[in-house]
């Protein structure tokens, strides 16, 4: 296929046969007169006392408690830079499909048009009662990280913005097994970031909680490798100043075990992953055009293990595998908001399937005769229907031990096995 007909493909699914790629269903039979007045007055002013009497009433009696928004002010979209709230609309309809499809969540995708952190903060909390949590999208950094801190503090719902943690997961479930194939472990592996931005730190940040050193993290920005002699830095960008001799990207590069792209498009050169140490790992994440292509690493390197953020190569590294299972089982324990604990869970539990045998439905969606956990496969696909069974569970469970659950563990959830002593 070439590059035209690809690009006009992707634009026809966009507008055929009708634009966008979602619609709103009823739930409820609306077919008589009195289905009518149930749903619409005089029967909506009932459920209308009960949530102005009792506000948790609306998790009973409206769609909240299922209901997402998708918020984003496009000042981030995919790699592709700022491209304002309106362009940003078919990225969030597409979070809406995955939430919808993997995990059944509903979503209304919201575009606003806000460069300034306090206004989209300010719209954020006004809108927030309609939703049982709020995904923020593609909102570049340093602003996302007032706005989210903001949100959290303001809303009783889970806010996540999914560029920070759900990357964050993925990234340490395929890293963490990466590095397992590779012989090398999360305490000792050399990391390089490109990118300080919402992905870089929070993906460095959960790695840091997860074992690796920060004597070991070398985040790169457009000025090179973040160190502490820079007096340019933001507040999250200086959490990785170390001390290091360390200038360039290219020396920084030469040393690593692994490289963690989270920047933008070509990023990186065949050059400089040829001169990675052996059995280098090299995640080049940005979408659509990752920091290096596969063919491009893999003519330099026949010893590495690659995955990048596309579904049209091995080892999708995408927070798709993420966002939706982790709201599933916020949502279903009604957490207040999504703690490390959970995104530790999460990324323990994705990473766990990625080891187990690949059912047959996926193989076909991949059509592929084998699939098994190895270099090509390291963390599961996006069409697994297991991820519904491992990822909210875990969720659910860290944050009802966390005490960030206003209800107890799901009874219809996996149960822990309990050792009964028959002696
Ligand atoms: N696969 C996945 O699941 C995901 C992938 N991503 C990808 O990660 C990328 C960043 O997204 P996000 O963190 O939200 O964006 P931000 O705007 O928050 O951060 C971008 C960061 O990348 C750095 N950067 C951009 N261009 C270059 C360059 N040429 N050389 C070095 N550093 C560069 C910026 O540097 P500076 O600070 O100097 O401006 C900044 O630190 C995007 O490409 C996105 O598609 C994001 C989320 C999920
Ligand atoms: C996948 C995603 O969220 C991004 O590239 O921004
Ligand atoms: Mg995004």
């Amino acid at each position: 296929m070439t590059e035209y007909s690809r690009k006009q493909e992707a634009l026809d699914y966009h507008a055929k046969p009708k634009p966008g790629k979602l619609a709103i269903s009823v739930t409820k039979p609306f077919t008589t007169y009195g289905e009518l007045s149930l749903a619409y007055t005089p029967g909506v002013a009932e459920p209308v006392k009960a949530i102005r009497d009792d506000p948790e009433d609306a998790y009973r009696y409206t769609s909240k408690g299922n209901l997402v928004a998708v918020i984003s002010n496009g000042t981030a979209v995919l790699g592709l830079g700022d491209t304002g709230a309106l362009a940003s609309k078919p990225v969030m309809e597409g979070k809406a499909v995955l939430f919808k499809k993997f995990a059944d969540v509903n979503v209304f995708d919201i575009e606003v048009d806000a460069d300034d952190p306090a206004d989209f903060i300010d719209t954020v909390e006004r809108i927030a009662p309609t939703f049982g949590g709020i995904n923020l999208e593609d909102i570049a950094a340093p602003h996302c990280f007032e706005i989210e801190a903001a949100l959290i503090e303001r809303l009783d719902i889970p806010v996540f913005h999914d560029d920070q943690h759900g990357t964050a997961i993925i990234v340490a479930a395929g890293l963490i097994n990466a590095l397992e194939l590779q012989g090398k472990t999360l305490a000792d592996a050399r990391i390089v970031c490109m990118g300080a931005g919402a992905a870089g730190v929070a993906s460095m940040k959960l790695l840091l909680e997860m074992g690796a050193q920060l004597d070991n993290v070398f985040m790169c920005d457009r000025r090179g490798v973040i160190h502490a002699d820079r007096d340019d830095l933001s507040e999250h960008k200086a959490q990785f100043a170390t001390k290091t001799d360390l200038r360039s990207v290219d020396d920084a590069i030469a040393q690593a075990d692994v490289f963690i792209g989270l920047s933008g498009p070509d990023t990186v050169s065949k050059e400089q992953i040829a001169t990675m140490p052996a059995r280098p790992i090299v995640f080049a994440l940005s979408n659509p055009t990752p920091e290096i292509s596969p063919e491009d690493a893999r003519s330099v390197r026949d010893d590495l293990i690659m995955a990048t953020g596309r579904s049209d190569y091995p080892n999708q590294i995408n927070n798709v595998l993420g966002f939706p299972y982790i709201f599933r089982g916020a949502l279903d324990v009604r957490a207040r908001r999504i703690n490390m604990a959970m995104c530790v869970a999460a990324a323990r539990a994705m990473g766990e399937l990625a080891r187990q045998p690949v059912p047959n439905s996926v193989l076909e969606a991949h059509e592929q005769r084998e699939m098994a956990f190895g270099p090509d496969y390291i963390v599961p696909s996006p069409f697994d229907p297991r991820l519904i069974d491992y990822i909210p569970p875990a969720v659910a469970r860290a944050a009802v031990d966390t005490g960030v659950a206003r209800t107890e563990y799901p009874s219809h959830y996996p149960q822990p096995v309990v050792e009964t002593d028959r002696d």
